[in-house]
């Protein structure tokens, strides 16, 4: 499986880039997994109409530019639907059961998702209510996947 991660900005914080690395290669046996940052806009100061949707607009632009041919897109929104592990790993076995092995993951920034990313996606996936900040979320949603591959290969992992 080929699986794009397109997130809204780069990760900061040393302890976030070594989970990264480690998950990055715990999958490696299972996935080729590819990482595209686009570039984050400065959240404006001021409270003025339409500033926001103006974030929202430029970074939905570029995630939307970067969203690669043929692949089934996933957008992770706190209002999307949620699964379970187990739930997940059927999808994502499904998916590979019908041929569709492209799969991209998109993470927004901290202003979130523009509407036009959320319409593009196949799924609306939510990790449940609470709000995740964008650079925690990529490592939870690489751990998940690789949660999904070793329920799927019956492998022993703590469920
Ligand atoms: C800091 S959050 C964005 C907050 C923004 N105010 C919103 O409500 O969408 C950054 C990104 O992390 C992801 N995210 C955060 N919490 C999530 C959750 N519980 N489920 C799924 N994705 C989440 C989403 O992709 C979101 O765009």
């Amino acid at each position: 499986m080929h699986i794009t991660l397109l997130c809204v900005g780069k990760l900061k914080e040393d302890f976030l880039l070594l989970a990264q690395k480690e998950y990055l290669k715990r999958l490696s046996p299972y996935a080729r997994i590819e990482l595209v940052e686009v570039r984050e806009e400065s959240l404006p100061a001021s409270g003025r109409a339409g500033a926001l949707e103006a974030v929202l607009k430029k970074e939905g632009t570029r995630l939307l530019e970067r969203i690669p041919d043929n692949c089934v897109t996933i957008a992770l929104d706190r209002k999307g639907m949620m699964l379970s592990s187990k739930e997940f790993a059927g999808y994502l076995a499904e998916l590979g059961l019908r041929g569709q092995n492209k799969l991209c993951f998109i993470i927004g920034g901290s202003a979130g998702l523009a509407g036009d990313v959320l319409a593009r996606a196949s799924l609306r996936l939510s990790f449940s209510k609470f709000t995740f900040p964008h650079q925690l979320m990529r490592i939870i949603l690489l751990e998940q996947i690789y949660r999904a591959f070793k329920i799927i290969r019956g492998e022993k992992y703590h469920l």
